[in-house]
C-alpha cells in the first residue's frame, strides 16, 4: 500500500521556446510545452539527443540559449522558483556512502521540506513505499545499484515537490522496482502532480505525452 500525503496540486509547468547549447552545439531549439494538474511528458530519443539537457534547463540546473521556464501555482501570485517547485533525479543518486538510509533520507527531509500544498512522508514510510523498509539502517554504499535507486527515489517522498523530473529512473531496476516507480508515479499524477521524465523504456503510463528528441536541433512530438 502506497502512501503519500498531499493535497491535489493545482501546478502549472510553462515551457515557451526553450533552446539550449552544450559547448559549440546547438543542442535543441524552439521546445515548447505546457503541463497541468496529473500530466506527463515523456522524453526519448537516442544517446546524446539532448534529454538529459532539457531536464536540466527546466530544472534550472542549467542556462536556457532561448525561452523561459515559468512554475504557476495557485498558492503563490508571482509564481514559484524552480528548487521549490520540483524533484530533480538525475543520474546520480545524490546520496553520501558512508550515511545510513535513514540518515541520508533525514537529511533531504530537512534540508528540502515541503512545498505549500502537500507533505512528505518519514525516511522509514519512504523506504516501505520503495520496497526496502528493512534496509534504512544500513549505510547507503553497501545497498546494491538497484536498491541504491530505489533509495533516492524514496527521497521524492520525503518532501512534496508538485513537479517530478527525472532522468532515466527505472536504470538499473528489476522488474518489481520498475512496477514500484509506476505506482508512485501513478499516485503522484493521481494527486494532482506533474511528471517530466526522460526514459529509454516505457514508464507504462497511459496518457503519457511523448517529446522525441532527435539531436543537434531536431524535435517531434507525439502521444503514447
Ligand atoms: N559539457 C558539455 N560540453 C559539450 N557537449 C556536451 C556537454 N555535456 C553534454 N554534451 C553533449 O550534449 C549532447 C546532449 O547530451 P545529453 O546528455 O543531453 O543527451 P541524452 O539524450 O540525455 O543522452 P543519453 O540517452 O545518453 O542519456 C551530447 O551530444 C553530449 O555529448
Amino acid at each position: 500500500m502506497i502512501k503519500i500525503l498531499m493535497k491535489v496540486s493545482s501546478m502549472r509547468l510553462l515551457a515557451e521556446n526553450l533552446s539550449a547549447r552544450r559547448g559549440e552545439d546547438l543542442i535543441f531549439t524552439d521546445i515548447s510545452f505546457d503541463l497541468g494538474a496529473g500530466e506527463s511528458l515523456v522524453l526519448t530519443g537516442r544517446n546524446g539527443s539532448g534529454k538529459s539537457t532539457l531536464l536540466r534547463v527546466v530544472a534550472g540546473l542549467l542556462h536556457a540559449e532561448t525561452g523561459r521556464v515559468s512554475w504557476i501555482s495557485e498558492s503563490s501570485e508571482s509564481g514559484m522558483r524552480a528548487a521549490e517547485a520540483c524533484h530533480y533525479l538525475g543520474h546520480r543518486n545524490a546520496m553520501k556512502a558512508e550515511l545510513t538510509v535513514f540518515e541520508n533520507l533525514g537529511f533531504w527531509k530537512d534540508f528540502l521540506g515541503d512545498a505549500e500544498d502537500g507533505k512528505g512522508i518519514s525516511p522509514g514510510e519512504a523506504a516501505e513505499s520503495v520496497g526496502l523498509g528493512g534496509i534504512i539502517h544500513l549505510p547507503f554504499g553497501y545497498l546494491s545499484a538497484g536498491q541504491q535507486r530505489r533509495m533516492a527515489f524514496a527521497k521524492l517522498l520525503v518532501a512534496y515537490r508538485p513537479v517530478w523530473i527525472l532522468d532515466e529512473p527505472t536504470a538499473a531496476l528489476d522488474v518489481s522496482a520498475e512496477a514500484v516507480f509506476t505506482e508512485l508515479i501513478k499516485a503522484h499524477l493521481a494527486a494532482g502532480g506533474i511528471l517530466l521524465a526522460a526514459t529509454h523504456q516505457p514508464l507504462g503510463l497511459e496518457n503519457a505525452r511523448e517529446l522525441r528528441m532527435a539531436g543537434f536541433a531536431g524535435v517531434t512530438e507525439e502521444r503514447w
